[in-house]
Order: C-alpha cells, then sequence, then structure tokens
C-alpha cells in the first residue's frame, strides 16, 4: 500500500541510501536538524527488517545481505536487488552497493586524493574524515569469531611467488601508504561474521534520533525547483509501498543532496532538467516525462554523465593442485550443514569467508611512457575454469586516463554509451607492463600451471585478445558523472556538475553526494574512499550558512 507524502517539512532530503547517502543523511541528522532519507529498494539486511533469505535462515534474523559466504548470491539471482535502470550492475536495496557488495574495505592511499581530487580535497583535507571512517568501521582479516582464515591455500601458494619477488606483507589498513611491492589478506566491514558497515553504524545512530525519517520503496523521480532553487522532491511509490507525492524541504533553508549513485544520481539530475541539452531533449521526448518536465528556459547545462570511469578490470588464470574451491553458489540452496550449523551456532566456519574467497590483494605501481604512475590492485579469488583454478583480476586504478561517457534512453535507463577502457594507449601499455611483471613473479610458484594467458601467449597480444567492453572489463566501480571541480561545467571548457562544497553549480540547494562526484577512481574497491567523501561533504555543507 502506498502512503501519501504527509504535510511536513525536512531540512535535508538524501536520496538514495548508499555508501555515500547513509553517512551524510547521519552527520546531517546529528547537527540536530530534521533529515528525510529516501530509498527507492526494499530493506535488505535483517537488522532492518529485510525479508530476502534461503531456507536455512529462516527463523533467524538474518537474510542472503548479512552471510558472508552468500554474498555470490547476487550473481545467481538479482531480482528485486539489482537496480533495473541502470544498464550495469548496481544495489537498489536499502544500502545499495553497501548492502550487496564483497564488503572489501580499504583506507584510501594519500595518493587516490592527491591525484584525483581538487583543493579542499587533498589528502591533509581528507586526513580527519577517513580517520572518522576508520573510527566507526574498522574492518577485520579475521571474519571468523575463531579467527581462523579458511582455505588459504590460493593466498599461500602465490605469497610464495610474491615473497620470493621481494614483495612485502603488509596490514593493508594500517600500512596503507603502502601501495606498491605489497600484499596482504582481504579485510571487510564485517564485524561478528555478518555484514556491517553504513547500516550497521551511520543509519543506527540517525535512526535513533526523533528528527531522521527513512522511507523505503520510494524513489526520487526529480526535484521540484524554481530556476536554481529546489522546493521538494516528487516521489513515486515502488512495490505496493513507500511514499507518493511531493515532499518539501523546509521553506527558505532547506537542502537536497542527491546520493542515488553515479548512475541514479545522472538519472535525477537529468528528470530535473538538469545536464547536457540533448540528453535533456531525451527526457523531454520520453512518455513518462515529457508532458511534466520541468519547462526548457529552466534547464541547466552541465555535463552530467561525462567523466565515467571504473576500474579496467583485466582476468588473469592460474592452477595449483592444493587450491580447494568451495561451492559458494551451492551455499544457498542446498549448503553443508556442518558449515551452516558452525555459523548459526559460532558465527565460525567457511560461511563467515566473504564468497568467493578472496585474496591475496596485492599492490603494484607502474609507469608507463607518458611518465604517470598507475596504481594497481590484484584481487584473487578461488574459483576459476576448474576446482584447482584462481581468477586474479588486475584493477589499474588511480592514474588513468582514459573516461568514458553515461546517457538516459527514451526509456529512462542510464546506459554507458562510452566504456571507459583503456582509450587511451597508454592506459594499455600500463595493464600490459603490470600483467608482465605479475608473471614474472607467478612464475616462481612451484607446480604453478596458466590457464590464461597460456605460457606461450604474449602479453599484448592477451590483453588485445579481450575486448575494451563492459562485458568484459567491468569492475563495478562506477565513479565521475558529476565531477566535483572549480570549472563551472556551465562555462566553455569547465568540466565539473558540482563545486567544492559539493554544491551543484547554478542552484542554491541542490548537492550530490556520492561516487558520481569522484574525479577519478581509487587505488581498491572504492566504498571507504565514499564514505570518507561524504564525512568530508557534511563538514562543508554544514559550514555553509
Ligand atoms: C556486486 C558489487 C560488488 C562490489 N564490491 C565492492 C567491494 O567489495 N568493496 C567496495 O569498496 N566496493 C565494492 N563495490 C562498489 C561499491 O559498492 C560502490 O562503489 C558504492 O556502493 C557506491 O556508492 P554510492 O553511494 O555512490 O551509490 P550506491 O551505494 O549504489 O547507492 C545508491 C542508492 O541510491 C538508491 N537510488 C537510486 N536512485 C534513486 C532514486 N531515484 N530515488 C531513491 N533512491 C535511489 C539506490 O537504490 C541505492 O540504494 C561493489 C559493487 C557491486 C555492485
Amino acid at each position: 500500500q502506498c502512503t501519501a507524502v504527509p504535510d511536513k517539512t525536512y531540512d535535508y532530503i538524501v536520496i538514495g541510501s548508499g555508501a555515500g547517502g547513509i553517512p551524510v543523511a547521519d552527520r546531517l541528522s546529528e547537527a540536530g536538524h530534521s533529515v528525510l532519507l529516501l530509498e527507492k529498494g526494499p530493506p535488505s539486511s535483517g537488522r532492518w527488517n529485510g525479508t530476502m533469505k534461503p531456507a536455512w535462515l529462516q527463523g533467524t534474523n538474518l537474510t542472503r545481505f548479512d552471510v558472508p559466504g552468500l554474498f555470490n548470491q547476487i550473481w545467481r539471482d538479482s531480482n528485486g536487488v539489482a537496480c533495473e535502470d541502470t544498464g550495469v550492475m548496481a544495489g537498489c536495496v536499502l544500502g545499495g552497493g553497501v548492502a550487496v557488495n564483497s564488503a572489501l574495505w580499504w583506507k584510501p592511499p594519500s595518493r587516490d586524493w592527491d591525484v584525483n581530487f581538487p583543493e579542499g580535497w587533498k589528502s591533509t583535507d581528507m586526513k580527519g574524515p577517513v580517520e572518522k571512517v576508520f573510527g566507526r568501521i574498522p574492518g577485520t582479516d579475521t571474519p571468523s569469531q575463531d579467527g581462523i582464515r579458511y582455505n588459504q591455500q590460493g593466498f599461500e601458494r602465490i605469497s610464495e611467488g610474491l615473497n620470493a619477488a621481494g614483495f612485502k606483507q603488509v596490514t593493508p589498513n594500517v600500512q596503507s601508504e603502502e601501495k606498491n611491492m605489497t600484499y596482504g589478506h582481504s579485510t571487510f566491514f564485517i564485524q561478528h561474521a555478518e555484514r556491517h558497515g553504513p547500516l550497521r553504524t551511520y543509519l543506527e545512530t540517525a535512526a535513533a534520533r526523533p528528527k531522521f525519517t527513512l522511507w523505503t520503496n520510494t524513489m526520487a523521480r526529480r526535484v521540484v525547483r524554481t530556476g536554481g532553487r529546489i522546493t521538494g522532491v516528487q516521489l513515486d511509490c515502488r512495490n505496493g509501498a513507500g511514499h507518493n507525492g511531493t515532499v518539501n524541504v523546509t521553506p527558505g533553508t532547506g537542502r537536497v543532496i542527491v546520493s542515488a549513485g553515479t548512475m541514479g544520481t545522472a538519472k535525477v539530475l537529468f528528470r530535473s532538467g538538469i545536464g547536457r541539452t540533448d540528453q535533456l531533449n531525451v527526457v523531454k521526448n520520453s512518455a513518462l516525462d515529457g508532458a511534466t518536465m520541468i519547462s526548457q528556459d529552466q534547464w541547466i547545462n552541465l555535463p552530467v554523465g561525462y567523466n565515467l570511469n571504473d576500474h579496467v578490470g583485466t582476468d588473469i588464470q592460474v592452477a595449483h593442485p592444493d587450491i580447494r574451491f568451495y561451492d559458494f553458489y551451492a551455499a544457498y540452496d542446498t549448503p553443508i550443514q556442518s558449515d551452516v550449523d558452525a555459523y548459526l551456532a559460532n558465527r565460525t566456519g567457511m560461511l563467515t569467508t566473504v564468497a568467493p574467497n578472496l585474496g591475496p590483494i596485492i599492490w603494484t605501481q607502474v609507469t608507463p611512457s607518458d611518465g604517470i604512475t598507475r596504481s594497481i590492485q590484484w584481487q584473487a579469488r578461488i574459483e576459476g575454469r576448474t576446482n584447482t583454478s584462481m581468477t586474479i583480476t588486475q584493477y589499474l586504478g588511480t592514474g588513468t586516463i582514459s573516461r568514458g561517457r553515461l546517457d538516459i534512453t527514451p526509456t529512462l535507463n542510464t546506459r554507458v554509451i562510452t566504456a571507459p577502457y583503456l582509450r587511451n594507449a597508454t592506459d594499455k601499455e600500463a595493464v600490459v607492463q603490470g600483467i608482465e611483471h605479475m608473471r614474472g613473479v607467478l612464475n616462481g610458484v612451484a607446480n604453478l600451471t596458466w590457464v590464461t594467458p597460456t605460457k606461450e601467449q604474449n602479453t599484448t597480444a592477451f590483453v588485445d585478445s579481450i575486448p575494451a567492453a563492459l562485458s568484459s572489463r567491468n569492475s563495478n566501480h562506477w565513479v565521475g558523472s558529476c565531477t566535483i571541480g572549480t570549472k563551472d561545467g556551465r562555462e566553455p571548457g569547465g568540466n565539473a556538475v558540482v563545486d567544492l562544497n559539493t554544491k551543484v553549480y547554478g542552484t542554491e540547494n541542490l548537492f550530490v553526494v556520492d561516487a558520481s562526484i569522484f574525479p577519478g577512481i581509487t587505488t581498491g574497491n572504492p566504498s571507504a574512499a565514499i564514505v570518507a567523501v561524504a564525512e568530508r561533504a557534511a563538514e562543508r555543507i554544514l559550514a555553509l550558512k
């Protein structure tokens, strides 16, 4: 049953409850403001009354989102979980990406801020926000309550090669600056062997305050505005629940924060008449929005959808007779009973391991012929062509030059129109250099065999054989599309959508706080960096008059 919007206004309306939205909503509410957090999807974890679970979790307060061993289920059945309007994988449930992801959790090295971000957002500015994030969500590299890491054969064999090649083993979030020739155990935002992170910290403190309100199953269709002044948000209820109508901000002082993710935020802005004219014309000519869209003389011409980025993923695969595959996919419907018992009784055993048994995580840097250093993260997992194979994904991160673009279709879905992968020759050179290096390192592991590339294959030919396309390179780490910067995108040569306070250019009270404002991709999986950006944005927004 949909509910009509009550006659009440809010100091802040935050659209989207992901890595960016939950922390910023919490900090704004902590400052004493009334805050409404909108989420288009249903509840996810058991803590928030989620219901999606396998038979063996019936009668517990856990859902598929809570148990680390079930995190693979998103690749088996994403119905009602994944966004239907993004063209790429993203979580459309309470928590967004931090409800559905692999929970990998990295303190960003200074380089991630200093290479990518504008003034006011450099590593010296981000030190406090990062400390706040890790104070609340420290993460762990031993999720199981008995302190045991299970099925570590892959980690151990690969480490032999790394050690022989001079790599140093580190505790990644302690030695977080050491991101070259280092490796460590996967580190997760897991606690008590359950998914933790923003849903179990920031959202809990926010929800405990009387002036905080959360509406799930409630989608922001567009912001309602007169010129640059936003007065409210028009809502569509979903899944036969949620709220319908237009909810307003406090007259004169209220603000709206869009935190709907790299794809979702771009869509909300397009539907609100903010973007390049070609995209706004698509919305204007659409059956859904055409008749009700804000008139053309009010459009704000900004480069929404540009500067899109993601880690370029390149998979290599090796095999070793010691490696043991564990069937996390089967754990949903036909789990091993002793593993279920260990998990439910003690939070120990294989199901405390994030599927599909990730690690080691390895960091290197390469500098191709343009002289610009690229950070690389290598992410190993026990999954591949056979039961003894291991896939190791190379993520090309901080320092990449290639960028892509997203746009909106006549049915109002976003889609990646230009994939941000290897559009620049030196990015490709960096990928090849990195793989060449890792092939040498892994050749130092006794009894290791190569699946891809084959031992004889030339590295450049191997990299060329994998299309620079979404289907083969996508890492689900989308950033960009509403870039932060000082060059107002309404001006010739301007590339930024939001200013240094995360306020959308040309508006008085509209902000964007999520992965979409990142000017470039991070070294590692980005969720901790996004939470840190939300902390910093809250500081800056609260400091505004
Ligand atoms: C399968 C997968 C695995 C990943 N693994 C990792 C990992 O291990 N570690 C890591 O650091 N990162 C990982 N990531 C990436 C990480 O989760 C994302 O980068 C991060 O969640 C993005 O944060 P965000 O706030 O920008 O958007 P999101 O977290 O995507 O949040 C956006 C939220 O807004 C909601 N929304 C969208 N439109 C509207 C609207 N119009 N109205 C109301 N609500 C709306 C969405 O439903 C969603 O809840 C993974 C991502 C995926 C998809």
